[in-house]
């Protein structure tokens, strides 16, 4: 994130990372749904491949400092181990009482529930390691997506601090959610990441006439539909969050 905090700094860094989220999603879609990955019972210790990955790999990466930043949010936080490296206090651009907020439980059960199916094949080819991997980079992708939603939040308070606190002290979601929504963005967001995974996911050949250029890897309405329905709504619904403690 950007030294200044502006709504403009703010949405360019939410453009950049619809790049990462559809890349991510067709490096996932390579594999079939892979059924037994998510099965709890596969492994014998209680846990499912997926998340026995996720597990290992976030306490990993935070004994080597990640999860430092507001935008970084673990799916398993508890007993996370501390980093070893020196960390650099950054400073933050954001509220400190509202840097906590997390809505990682909601992106997991969507994105195992409902979106993986919407974008893989049907069937098993066994390549479970590989598939649960690239589950990791897709919701780390969507999750800081949508914790960008507090530089998002912090950015409109500072331009309209006198609206947003009569919002907060009264703890008015609606009136929160009403101020901070604007349908046009949301409507360019839709047709954009829509247009990128139609872009990013089609066979490039040398040959013009090449039907396959029109084959995609992932079906490009499933990114509009990730953006329709869970990443932008999730987004506001950590804006609402931060700006609720923000005068705590
Ligand atoms: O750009 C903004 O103003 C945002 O709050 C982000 C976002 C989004 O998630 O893309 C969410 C709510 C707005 O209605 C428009 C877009």
């Amino acid at each position: 994130m950007a030294n200044k905090l502006t709504l403009d700094s703010v949405r360019d860094a939410l453009i950049r990372e619809e790049d990462s989220i559809v890349f991510s999603l067709i490096e996932r879609a390579r594999f079939p749904y892979n059924a037994p990955a998510y099965d709890s019972s596969f492994l014998g210790n209680g846990l499912s491949i997926a998340e026995f990955y996720v597990r290992e790999s976030e306490s990993l990466q935070a004994k080597v400092g990640r999860y430092q930043k507001p935008e970084d949010v673990p799916f398993f936080p508890k007993d996370l181990p501390r980093p070893f490296p020196p960390t650099k206090d950054s400073q933050s651009l954001l509220y400190p009482a509202s840097a906590s907020v997390s809505v990682n439980e909601a992106i997991w059960k969507f994105y195992f529930t409902e979106l993986l199916p919407l974008f893989t094949e049907k069937g098993d080819d066994g390549n479970y390691a590989s598939s649960v991997a690239s589950d990791f980079v897709c919701l780390q992708a969507i999750s800081r997506r949508i914790h960008y939603g507090k530089y998002v939040a912090e950015a409109k308070f500072t331009d309209a601090p006198q609206d947003y606190s009569t919002a907060i002290s009264s703890e008015d979601r609606d009136r929160l959610m009403n101020l901070l929504t604007f349908v046009a963005v949301e409507e360019a967001v839709k047709k954009r990441v829509e247009k990128k995974a139609r872009l990013f996911s089609q066979n490039v050949t040398l040959d013009e006439n090449d039907s396959d250029q029109t084959k995609y890897k992932i079906n490009p309405s499933v990114v509009s539909h990730l953006y329709d329905k869970w990443v932008m709504p999730l987004t506001k619904v950590v804006e609402v969050e931060y700006l609720l403690l923000r005068l705590s």
